[in-house]
């Protein structure tokens, strides 16, 4: 039996999900949660390794469903090396990016269709979905503005996508939105830090309470 909590956090690129995560899960690790924070792709060192492949700019012939299996390939490594057993220990799992991130750029975006990376995703995972997923809602030009704003490090491949691209990942995710609307709740992400941190720390507490 699984005793502990899974929370994800989605959104198009540069909605703060990082930069939120990592306070949230230093608050409550200070205020005594048991957190376990991870990323996606990557999380575990073989996924870590898929992500360096799939991430790399070089690579721009990769194949869009290649790129998808990749990403279901990393995630089941990482649930299997990291989130289940950290999930067994009860721990409450802060990971930033998990399936919904796959139908949206993979199955949305990209256009292979929603149900195809469904298929390949639900025999990565199996049966382990969030309990909640917070999603940052943020127009993709704010987002690749800071982005933009703040870079120190190299570009990567989806930093190259155009601008129609980041317009459907947003769109990808407001349906997504609507179709599970109890699993997914929405920050409006443009927003100072400390007020979206606030907001999203609210509905990571409320679903403590509650179990
Ligand atoms: N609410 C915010 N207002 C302004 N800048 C922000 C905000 N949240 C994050 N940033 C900045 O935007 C950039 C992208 O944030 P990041 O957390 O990496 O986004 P994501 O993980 O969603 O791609 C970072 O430089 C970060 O400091
Ligand atoms: C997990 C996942 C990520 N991605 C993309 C989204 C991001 O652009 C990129 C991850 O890069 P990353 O630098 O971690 O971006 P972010 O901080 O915005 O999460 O990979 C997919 O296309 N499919 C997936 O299943």
């Amino acid at each position: 039996m699984v005793k502990g909590t899974f929370i994800t956090v989605e959104g198009p690129d540069g909605a703060g999900k990082t930069t939120v995560l990592n306070i949230i899960a230093e608050e409550l690790a200070a205020e005594g949660y048991p957190i376990v924070q991870t990323r996606e792709p990557g999380g575990s060192p073989i996924a870590e390794k898929i992500r360096q492949i799939v991430l790399d700019k070089k690579h721009t012939e990769m194949d869009p469903r290649t790129e998808a299996l990749l990403y279901a390939a990393a995630r089941r490594q990482h649930l299997i090396e990291k989130i289940i057993p950290a999930l067994e220990k009860g721990n409450i799992v802060l990971c930033d990016r998990f399936i919904d991130a796959s139908i949206v750029y993979q199955g949305f975006a990209r256009k292979i269709g929603i149900d195809e990376v469904l298929k390949i995703n639900r025999f990565a995972i199996e049966n382990t979905m969030p309990d909640l997923t917070i999603y940052f809602d943020i127009e993709p030009k704010i987002g690749l503005e800071r982005i933009q704003k703040h870079r120190q490090g190299e570009m990567n491949r989806l930093d190259l996508e155009t601008m129609e691209f980041h317009k459907m990942v947003r769109e990808g995710y407001l349906q997504l939105l609507d179709r599970f609307p109890d699993r997914i709740k929405k920050v409006m992400a443009d927003r100072p830090i400390e007020e979206v941190k606030t907001e999203a720390k609210k509905l990571i507490l409320s679903l403590l309470v509650k179990r």
